[in-house]
């Protein structure tokens, strides 16, 4: 049997470097830089105010307190953007709003709450008074202090997030390069699946994989689309894949690989030779297959796309802690990504059992024990991999070494944190 690193490796092999491609802001969000960013301008780009409050020479108000108060007469009214250029005289206020552009002259801006004048949506008065003297550069904020223009924004490899959003359109910039997001289709198999929305008959079950795989997928950052699914008969399933070959970087299957006597998915592509089906030391996700699709000539002769599949199995736990074992890894790498969940070592919250020599992943939450000293893990739900009620309620995954047969309650264990 294949080792779940061996196995890892194989599925990363299936994808090339992250592809640079420009995309607008907005839809860069979740997505990797893979080129540095330099600021086009400064920010803030002008010299401006922090507070509502006046524009002043911090050298009139000098000999400003409670029983010497100075006043000065209110020259002009800036709120913010205002774009003419001013100057305050000496011996002048300008009344100014935050963020409005500070007039030439003036050193330091004094609150409207430490002077005489009304607070609120009032004009100006003529005259404004203050009973304390003003530190110069008080309450500015200078052009550049955030970043100068020509600094470096955001290296390369940044995810993009709300804050990266913020920055990047502060500097005005419209589209950035960022790895290009892969295209997943998700086509599950079995005679046995109805989609959600019509009765079910004795026998029968609602199709679930190809939801929940593509709303892994595009957890993972790809664009996710459900293909449905296909009956046991490879013939459907080969035109199937055949249709959604050149929309895809990568096909995800799920079931039809085991060792029953209707295993489409594995009938199907074994004899194409592009594919290959292992099994794999661990519990759930033993069998296993990928390689690539080669899909049949056109009418015309053209040869059809070739694209890498995966053909994961179909029990519900299985699908999905084999996404996140090696198609999650393999995809965040591809598109310039941290490839892993975070790993945390926690103590086992009960005792459990293992099968020796394979890789266990059972499902798990994380609490912080009572003292507050660390994290403990609590295994929920039975080893089998149909449950998924204990997947949904999961937000862990327990990493069990292959050699281990059992593990003890308070035993440290390696944790695949799913949140
Ligand atoms: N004789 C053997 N039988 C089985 C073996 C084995 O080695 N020898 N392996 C077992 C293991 S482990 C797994 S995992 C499963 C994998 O089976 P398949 O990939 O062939 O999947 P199916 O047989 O098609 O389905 C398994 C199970 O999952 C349900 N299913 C399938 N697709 C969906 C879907 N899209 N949505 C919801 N549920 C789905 C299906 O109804 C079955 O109950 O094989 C074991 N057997
Ligand atoms: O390996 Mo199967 O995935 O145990 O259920």
């Amino acid at each position: 049997m294949r080792t779940v690193a061996e196995h890892q490796a194989v599925v990363a092999a299936l994808f090339g470097p992250p592809v640079p491609v420009r995309l607008p802001v907005p839809e860069a969000l979740g997505r990797a830089t893979l080129a540095d960013v330099d600021a086009p301008l400064s920010l803030p780009g002008f010299d401006n105010s922090a507070m509502d409050g006046f524009a002043v020479l911090a050298a009139d108000l000098a000999s400003a307190g409670p029983d010497s108060p100075v006043t000065l007469p209110v020259a002009a009214d800036i709120p913010a953007g205002r774009t003419d250029t001013l100057t305050l005289a000496p011996g002048t206020a300008h009344r100014i709003m935050t963020g409005a552009p500070l007039p030439a002259g003036a050193d330091a801006v004094v609150p409207v709450e430490l002077t005489d004048a009304v607070i609120g949506p009032v004009a100006a008065a003529e005259t404004v008074t203050f009973t304390a003297p003003v530190e110069s550069g008080k309450h500015i904020r200078r052009a550049g202090s955030d970043i100068g223009r020509g600094a470096r924004a955001l290296p390369a490899g940044t995810v993009i997030g709300a804050p990266q959003v913020g920055l990047l359109a502060a500097l005005g910039i419209v589209e950035v390069t960022v790895a290009r997001p892969l295209r997943v289709e998700v086509l599950s198999t079995g005679s046995e699946l109805v989609e959600p929305g019509n009765p079910l008959q004795h026998g029968q079950i609602y199709e679930s994989n190809g939801a929940m795989l593509t709303a892994a997928a595009i957890e993972a950052g790809a664009l996710g689309r459900h293909v449905h699914f296909v009956p046991d008969d490879t013939g459907d399933f080969l035109a199937r894949l055949d249709e959604v070959a050149g929309e895809a970087d990568l096909i995800i299957t799920s079931g039809g690989v085991s060792a029953g006597a209707f295993e489409v998915v594995k009938d199907a592509l074994s004899a194409t030779g592009s594919v290959e089906f292992v099994k794999v030391a661990m519990q759930p996700g033993m069998p296993q297959g990928c390689g690539h699709h080669v899909a049949s000539a056109g009418s015309d002769g053209t040869a059809g796309p070739t694209v890498p599949i995966i053909t994961l199995p179909g029990n519900p736990v299985s699908a999905l802690v084999s996404f996140e074992v090696f198609i999650r890894p393999a995809l965040r790498t591809a598109t310039g990504l941290p490839p892993h969940r975070p790993r945390v070592t926690a103590r086992l919250g009960a005792d459990i059992r293992s099968p020796q020599g394979k890789r266990q992943f059972l499902r798990g939450v994380l609490r912080t024990d009572e003292g507050g000293s660390g994290v403990v893990v609590d295994p929920i739900g039975p080893p089998a991999s149909h449950h998924l009620r204990f997947l949904a309620e999961a937000d862990a995954l327990i990493d069990v070494p292959t050699e281990t047969d059992g593990l003890a309650a308070g035993s440290p264990v390696d944790v695949l944190v799913l949140r």
